[in-house]
């Protein structure tokens, strides 16, 4: 057991309180920050970028994805599937192309995956989204070389649960080649106790079955994949702790991933700063993907 079970409710909610956390803002004025970031970098990016925008994915009203094309024309391209963040009840696809201007001026593409957030979508619809929305991805796009998927925070759990994907279910098997996930959560019990669960209505069956440190060993295609965990300086411990267990989990189950802690940033400009080519963890990116 771990220690979070010994923590009063109110010590819980705090460490499960990613706003709380930042070193640079109160907690208000961090998400309000952390909006204003992504909706600014995502509109710079629509200006400068080809896109393809609310291309449906499935019936669902919310099932879109926002696609950024390779600045230069190419066969064939790397595409990464953003999934956001906003522990599974805020932001949108909308504001999620904030880290494409790097990735496509070198041949990358990005898509933004949208998905129903509670209270309209459950947990499970929500996984059930994203794995659909790579199936359709590899289906649609020919020219696509390999994909790689990008989450944070509560989009960091859903990527990873994407790895864990009966893929018979889809038709297809797609390549995945890598993933970052990005100040992520990977066992979703401790939020059964904090008041993040009332938007959410998790069982503690579907909080168990939904949570990706539990389904290491149901993961396919770890000779291909590798995968990269980035934690914050100034994520929460249990945050931290999490990112750890995950990363021993699979390195214990013979996949190729790595840790990577990065300095100076919080829960939140941790992924903002993807719309800067000189950011470490972009430069990171770029080399996993090496095109
Ligand atoms: N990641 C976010 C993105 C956008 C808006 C909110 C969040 C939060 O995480 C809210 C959480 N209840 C918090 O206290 O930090």
């Amino acid at each position: 057991m771990g220690k979070w079970q010994k923590m009063t409710k109110e010590e819980l909610e705090t460490q499960y309180s990613p706003s709380r956390w930042s070193p640079r803002l109160d907690k208000d004025a961090v998400i309000q920050a952390h909006v204003q970031m992504l909706t600014g970098g995502t509109r710079d990016a629509q200006a400068a970028t080809q896109t393809l925008l609310n291309v449906p994915y499935g019936m669902d009203e919310g099932e879109k994805l926002d696609v950024y094309l390779p600045t230069v024309h190419t066969e064939t391209f790397p595409l990464v599937l953003y999934i956001h963040g906003g522990y599974w009840q805020f932001l949108s696809k909308d504001v999620s192309g904030f880290a494409a201007l790097p990735l496509v001026s070198h041949g990358i593409a990005l898509a933004a995956v949208g998905y129903n957030v509670a209270p309209k979508g459950r947990l499970e619809e929500m996984v059930r989204q994203v794995r659909h929305s790579i199936a359709f991805a590899v289906q649609q796009y020919t020219g696509i070389s390999g994909i790689y998927l990008l989450g944070h925070s509560a989009g960091a759990h859903l990527a990873a649960m994407v790895l864990s994907t009966d893929w018979a279910k889809f038709g297809v098997v797609p390549n995945i080649k890598g993933a970052f996930l990005v100040s992520g959560i990977y066992d979703l019990e401790p939020l059964l106790h904090t008041p993040e669960n009332d938007a959410l209505h998790m069982s503690r069956e579907v909080a168990e079955q939904n949570s990706p440190l539990r389904r290491v060993s149901k993961l396919e295609g770890r000779r291909a994949c590798q995968i990269l965990i980035g934690i914050a300086q100034y994520d929460s411990p249990e945050f931290r702790r999490q990112s750890q267990e995950y990363f021993e989990a699979l390195r214990a189950a013979g996949w190729s991933a790595s840790l990577l802690d990065i300095g100076d940033t919080d829960h939140f400009d941790i992924i903002e700063k993807l719309s800067q080519e000189n950011y470490l963890l972009t430069q990171v990116i770029l080399n996993m993907i090496s095109i």
